[in-house]
């Protein structure tokens, strides 16, 4: 039977992902990087006055119709402090930037266009046109009205926009909960002693901080031997902990000691799919278990992370309300590829730039699914559709980009 094809695997692990429904309110300092869960409405006016936009001199523009107008200095307005009385006919008032607009100006002329006089005189050097250098009253955002929308990911500048529209705390999604379990008799915790035929649980460290980055919150469920008792007892702790989704990492070919599946039906693991057509990442599985999507992950660290960065972290980004991250670029191959198989083929590989400043695409020599230094080296995956044909140096290629 064919296998079931990258796309459609993704979408059906993504398809019905939505931003998970918890929500927690946060101060705007622990709420960078996180999604709102309800519109901001602006708490004030911004700005709450019409305000001088540079530092000069108030005037009323019907005084400054043409260079040379001299006019009669009659006090200051600097941010904070105001000018409290009325500019009438022939007067000028000495202003700074972000200082309100005395009543009766309509127009900044700036001080490198003036002149001091004697007697409190100022000479403007140019005509001042209505408006000029004015920012009107409410021109940024008015209150009562939604400055940020629901669903809108808190970078920098919402932030910014939170704090002006003077919110301390904002309502926001919960991080969806992603479990992590390694399985595998042959594996130790970094750090630990190993004894023979033994080796590090390497990439649920790599999962884990994917997972976060996507905008996650991790419960690592650390390692289970390859027995039912120990898998059952990893899901029950998942399920306990309310995970959104598990990953489960290893055990999911077809070998005597590869029983996660079988640990999972046996909780009442509805099966989407097992292996599709990708490689590395074959043996990837799919299914729910109650409220809780699982996805089981191969355990070739390449195959891992790859099939990380393919479905995990989209799924992540979509229960955290994100956008997925767009990693799709095209490039121009640096080197010639074999023609390939019936699987989808991530090849791993570094970028460089040309002398025409197009984008080049390397694949490494090694690619066996198993090798972490290939993979820590590599800052692209060279996409190969199933059954393409030999490639040649300079033929334009599919690329997902790993690093930012
Ligand atoms: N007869 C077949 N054998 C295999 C097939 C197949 O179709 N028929 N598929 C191969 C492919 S493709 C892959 S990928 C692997 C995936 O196997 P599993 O998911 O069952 O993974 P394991 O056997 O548990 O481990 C594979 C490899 O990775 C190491 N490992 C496991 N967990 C970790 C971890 N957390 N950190 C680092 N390394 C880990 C493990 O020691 C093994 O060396 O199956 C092929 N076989
Ligand atoms: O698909 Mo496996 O992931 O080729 O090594």
């Amino acid at each position: 039977m064919a296998l079931m094809p990258v796309d459609e695997a993704l979408s059906r692990v993504t398809g019905d992902a939505k931003p998970v429904t918890r929500t927690e309110t946060l101060t705007l300092g622990e709420a960078a990087g996180r999604v709102l869960a309800r519109d901001l409405v602006a708490l004030r006016t911004q700005p709450p006055f019409s305000a001088s936009a540079m530092d000069g001199y108030a005037v009323r523009s019907a005084d400054v119709t043409e260079p040379g107008a001299e006019l009669e200095l009659i006090g200051e307005s600097a941010a904070g402090h105001g000018f409290e009385g009325t500019l009438r006919t022939g007067q000028t008032v000495r202003i700074f930037t972000g200082a309100p607009l005395p009543d009766g100006a309509d127009s900044i002329v700036i001080q490198e266009d003036t002149e001091t006089l004697e007697g409190g005189r100022v000479r403007m050097g140019v005509s001042a046109a209505e408006g000029k250098h004015v920012r009107l009253a409410g021109v940024d955002f008015t209150k009562g009205r939604a400055g940020l929308a629901a669903g809108r990911f808190l970078d920098p500048g919402a932030i910014t926009l939170a704090a002006a529209m003077n919110h301390p705390r904002v309502e926001v999604h919960a991080r969806p909960k992603v479990a992590i379990l390694a399985t595998g008799d042959e594996l130790k915790l970094p750090g630990e002693e190993l004894g023979p035929g033994q080796i590090i649980a390497s990439n649920t460290y790599g999962i884990a901080a994917m997972v976060r980055a996507a905008g996650g919150e991790v419960i690592d469920l650390g390692i289970a031997r390859d027995d039912m008792q120990a898998l059952d007892a990893a899901l029950d702790s998942a399920l306990t902990q309310g995970a959104d989704v598990l990953v489960t990492v290893g055990g999911a070919s077809v070998g005597d000691h590869d029983l996660v599946q079988d640990a999972l039906r046996n909780r009442g693991m509805s099966l989407d799919f097992w292996k599709i057509a990708m490689r590395p990442g074959k043996p990837l599985m799919s299914g729910r278990l109650g409220d809780m999507k699982v996805l089981g992950l191969p355990g070739n660290p390449a195959s891992s992370l790859v099939c990380g960065y393919l479905f995990l972290e989209p799924l992540v980004a979509l229960l955290a309300g994100r956008a997925v991250p767009r990693r799709l670029r095209k490039a121009f191959l640096g080197n010639a590829l074999p023609e390939n198989g019936e699987r989808q083929d991530y090849m791993r590989g570094r970028l460089s730039l040309n002398a025409e400043g197009q984008m080049i695409a390397s694949s490494f020599q090694l690619q066996d699914s198993s090798l972490m230094s290939v993979f820590a080296d590599a800052d692209c995956l060279i996409v190969r559709p199933p059954f393409a044909p030999a490639a040649h140096t300079g033929d334009e290629t599919d690329v997902l980009v790993l690093s930012a």
